[in-house]
């Protein structure tokens, strides 16, 4: 960055030089046209200074950039670290679009900062001090005169800094608060209750409305003040270069050279007005990440995980409790499930069962301390082990089935991105979805299929998958009794002798079960099997 600098005042004093220049071979050539040709050296001092101004405006913006992505870099990791670390997690966050987001722009405002806050600041004293030296050898005087405004303005500039930046800030969390607001105004509209959220968008609007006038008020009082400087500087510099013209002390040539110069200054000062903006959106940028870095995810990656004991699958609740919220949503939960078994978990809606199976992902830890029990693969604890090997053995079908924002065939890949096209169709058309070509794009969420659609695309994932426990929450809840006998059918056909939990609210689902349990208020009973329905007997014949 520090060459960056240097390159950005220099190109800024080419600025000034060539103005000077300009000024004096202006005047030169009409005390005496005669002798224009003699003019070679200024002439060619202008044209250097003309093309070596781009030339170091374009090194200058070269190294800065090459500096500030380079700065970047760390940023960018940093900041994808401090995501990664709450993976899953990351949605559940408050707001976690924004987040994301943000977290992108924040990137480009810290990256940028030394750009956008040292440079102009770095060519704005360069070109105070070269103006102001040459001017102060010329007249002491001559130089406060052009150099007093100059300084005015630009600390006028630092001056407004925090209250730009709090305004700036403000308005920014205005509009935002709006844009969301205006969102949940327009997807409840449907059921009236956008009513009430509109309620709230006048007042905001009226807030937001106040807070830009405030700014553009600000703002135009700021420019007022550069341009007042301006008109003080060029008239202190005529007037004063005039007196030293009519003494004698100033030819009058260096006059044009003098006053043109103390205007190049200006507009070589004109970046400083963008400082306080980038530097307030550096300090936010700084502080939303630190924020970030700060919050706790449910669930953290061991630093040192231990591999996975060998052996067949053994997933095991014991004594797992789990709280929420204040609620206690797991209580005491023992649960083994062995390889090969087949398990369906049913129970009231808000009993526990996704949260059951989110402990099984290890999205959620049980509650820490000795009376949170603890879940095991194999007997080792999975807060020992890396979630990504846990992970690798399970083949998830979560309830609300998420798919990414690509094609079919992307999205079954997933579960194996070697399978075949032909074994991605087949399946496809097992589960009655032949109508769904592969190259056919899910939309984001898979928001361009129907509910069913997307919930079978992503059971066929999960079937894909080589893992040793399927875990479908829920996989047959979009469907007509047809499809849905059809999709356990094909779920039966896939098992493969692994493992099965299928959470479930109805009842088909539970013929592919060879074990039933049921979870009611965080608590998990195993119902004693009700012996199969009595066959109405047929009345024993009688001898006529
Ligand atoms: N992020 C959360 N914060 C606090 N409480 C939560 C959170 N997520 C779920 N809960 C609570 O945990 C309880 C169990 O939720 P869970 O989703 O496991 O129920 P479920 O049995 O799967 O319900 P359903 O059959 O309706 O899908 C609910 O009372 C729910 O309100």
């Amino acid at each position: 960055m520090s060459w960056a600098a240097v390159l950005g005042t220099l190109a800024a004093l080419a600025g000034v030089g060539l103005a000077v220049s300009s000024g004096l071979l202006i005047s030169r050539a009409a005390l005496r046209p005669e002798v224009f040709l003699s003019l070679g050296l200024l002439v060619t001092t202008v044209r250097a200074l003309g093309l070596g101004r781009a030339a170091l405006r374009y090194a200058e913006r070269l190294a800065g950039h090459a500096a500030a992505l380079r700065g970047g870099e760390g940023v960018r990791l940093a900041l994808f670290d401090t995501l990664a670390r709450f993976g899953r997690d990351l949605l559940g966050l408050e707001r976690s679009g924004d987040v994301l987001s943000r977290a992108g722009a924040d990137v480009d405002a810290r990256q940028f900062a030394a750009l956008r806050v040292t440079l102009p600041l770095a060519a704005g004293l360069g070109v105070l001090l070269g103006l102001g030296g040459w001017l102060a050898w010329l007249d002491p005087l001559l130089a406060l005169l052009a150099v007093l405004p100059l300084l005015g303005a630009a600390l006028c500039v630092l001056a407004a800094r925090r209250p730009v930046a709090a305004l700036t800030r403000r308005e920014t969390g205005l509009a935002r608060e709006h844009a969301t607001r205006l969102l949940d105004a327009l997807a409840a509209s449907g059921d009236g209750a956008g009513r009430h959220s509109a309620a709230g968008l006048g007042a905001l609007s009226g807030e937001l409305e106040t807070v830009t006038r405030q700014l553009g008020a600000l703002t135009a009082r700021l420019t007022l003040a550069r341009e007042l400087a301006f008109a003080a500087a060029v008239g202190g510099v005529l007037w004063r270069g005039a007196a030293l013209v009519g003494v004698g002390e100033l030819s009058g040539v260096l006059l044009a050279a003098v006053t043109l110069g103390t205007a190049a200054a200006f507009d070589a000062l004109g970046p400083l007005a963008a400082v306080p903006g980038a530097s307030a959106a550096d300090r936010a940028a700084r502080d939303r990440s630190a924020a970030l870095s700060a919050l706790t995810p449910a669930v953290t990656a061991p630093a040192h995980p231990r591999p996975v004991p060998p052996g067949p699958l053994r997933l095991e609740l014991r004594g797992v409790t789990l709280r929420r919220g204040g609620r206690v949503v797991l209580d005491e939960v023992n649960l083994t499930i062995q390889a090969g078994e087949r398990l369906a978990l049913s129970g009231p809606s808000g009993g526990g069962k996704t949260t059951l199976a989110r402990m099984l992902t290890r999205d959620l830890d049980p509650d820490g301390g000795p009376d949170g029990g603890q879940v095991t693969l194999n007997g080792a604890d999975l807060r020992e082990l890396n979630p990504a090997a846990l992970r690798a053995r399970l083949c998830l079908h979560e309830q609300d089935a998420p798919l990414l924002d690509g094609s079919v065939r992307e999205n079954l890949h997933l579960g194996d991105h070697q399978a075949p096209d032909e074994t991605l169709r087949a399946l496809l058309d097992e589960l009655g979805l032949s109508h769904l070509a592969l190259d056919a794009w899910v939309g984001e969420g898979g928001s361009r299929l129907s509910g069913g659609e997307r919930a079978r695309v992503s059971l066929a994932r999960a079937l894909l998958k080589p893992g040793d426990l399927l875990l479908l929450d829920e996989p047959t809840a979009h469907l007509d009794a047809d499809t849905e006998a059809r999709v356990l059918n094909t779920i039966a056909r896939h098992l493969r002798g692994r493992a099965l939990l299928i959470v479930t609210h109805r009842p088909a689902p539970l013929a592919l079960a060879r074990r039933h349990l049921t979870l009611r208020r965080g608590r998990l009973s195993e119902p004693t099997p009700t012996p199969p329905p009595v066959a109405p007997r047929t009345p024993e014949r009688t001898a006529p």
